[in-house]
């Protein structure tokens, strides 16, 4: 039986016994690093982390196949991510791109988030070149499309958007060695985008489903946040804050982590303005790493009560 190393994957050396040590072909592609990142700076999604790990593992045993001259499906890589706004969409794409270079699958391993309006232009004749201008961009790396249904507008038969989504295919099918493109948006509106553009559909193999975060995870990633940031929130502003992130969740134009960050800059920002108007004192080192119930308290949401 013979170990296939690092070097030699030359035919006349493979056989049905031939091995390939498994521990050492993770270990070179430094996958691992990436995934325990993506533990590490995300709180909660369990399902997301767990999907990311079998796409990973999925896409190095078909390396491996390929080094094994064994057929390989190639299923293609686009990927739908769907969820609400700031649900970590975009940061797991980051990670992603960085699993499908660190593996080979794309050569350069940036990631290109775009809208509707970086690929559609609003006259006859614009929509081609923007289109094409932004794959040209993307190329060797990662498309992140946002809110991606809102390339097809049904409603409007002039739309330009369809022009992009006929290049977009064309692309998605020819160049895929070179280009992956993830669709995201909400579930919902991402199911019907798909049952009026089956071409798009048939093209995306992994289907990621982002939940929306509890308020306690909420909490627990604004205290990651603060603490990032070298600020500490106190056992009082904690409970403050748990009651913010439940009145925030039930108000409009709520978008999960990102809202928490908002309102962790503007917690900042108060508690700044705190200490700058309470300053005939020296400042010790806990004044400017402390944020305090107060500082969440003055927040519109707690004006009412
Ligand atoms: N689980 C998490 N733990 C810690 N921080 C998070 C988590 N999820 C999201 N964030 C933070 O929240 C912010 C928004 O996340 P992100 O942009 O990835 O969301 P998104 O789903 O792509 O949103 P959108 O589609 O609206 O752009 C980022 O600053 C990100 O770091």
């Amino acid at each position: 039986m013979n170990v296939i190393t690092e070097t030699e994957y030359k035919e006349e050396n493979i056989n049905e016994n031939t091995l390939v040590n498994i521990q050492e072909e993770y270990k070179k592609t430094k996958i691992q690093e990436v995934l325990n990142q993506l533990d590490k700076e995300l709180i909660g999604l369990t399902p997301v982390k767990n999907r990311i790990k079998e796409i990973a593992a999925l896409l190095l045993i078909d390396k491996l196949r390929i080094k094994l001259n064994l057929p390989q499906a190639n299923p293609g890589l686009h990927m739908s991510f769907t969820g609400s706004p700031g649900t970590g969409k975009t940061t797991v794409a980051t990670k992603m791109a960085d699993i499908l270079y660190l593996l080979g699958y794309i050569r350069k391993g940036h990631l290109l988030t775009v809208t509707r309006d970086d690929l559609v232009g609003q006259y006859i004749g614009h929509t081609a070149p923007k289109t094409k201008e932004v794959l040209k961009r993307a190329m060797g790396g990662v498309l992140f499309i946002d809110e991606a249904y809102y390339l097809y507008k049904p409603d409007n038969e002039r739309d330009y958007g369809s022009e992009a989504i006929e290049i977009l295919l064309q692309v998605m099918e020819n160049q895929r060695n070179d280009l992956v493109v993830i669709l995201a948006g909400y579930k919902d509106k991402m199911e019907r985008f798909y049952q009026s553009n089956p071409g798009l559909s048939s093209r995306i193999t992994n289907h990621v489903d982002f939940p929306d975060y509890t308020a306690e995870e909420l909490l627990e990633i604004g205290i990651m946040m603060l603490e990032e940031q070298q600020y500490q929130l106190t056992e009082e502003g904690k409970k403050v804050l748990l009651e913010y992130i439940k009145r925030r969740m039930t108000q409009p134009h709520f978008a999960n982590a990102r809202s928490i960050r908002n309102a962790i800059d503007r917690a900042r920002m108060r508690q700044a303005n705190r200490i700058f108007n309470s300053s005939n004192r020296v400042l010790t080192k806990k004044d400017l790493v402390t944020i305090e119930a107060e500082d969440i308290l003055k927040s519109s949401l707690f004006m009412d009560k």
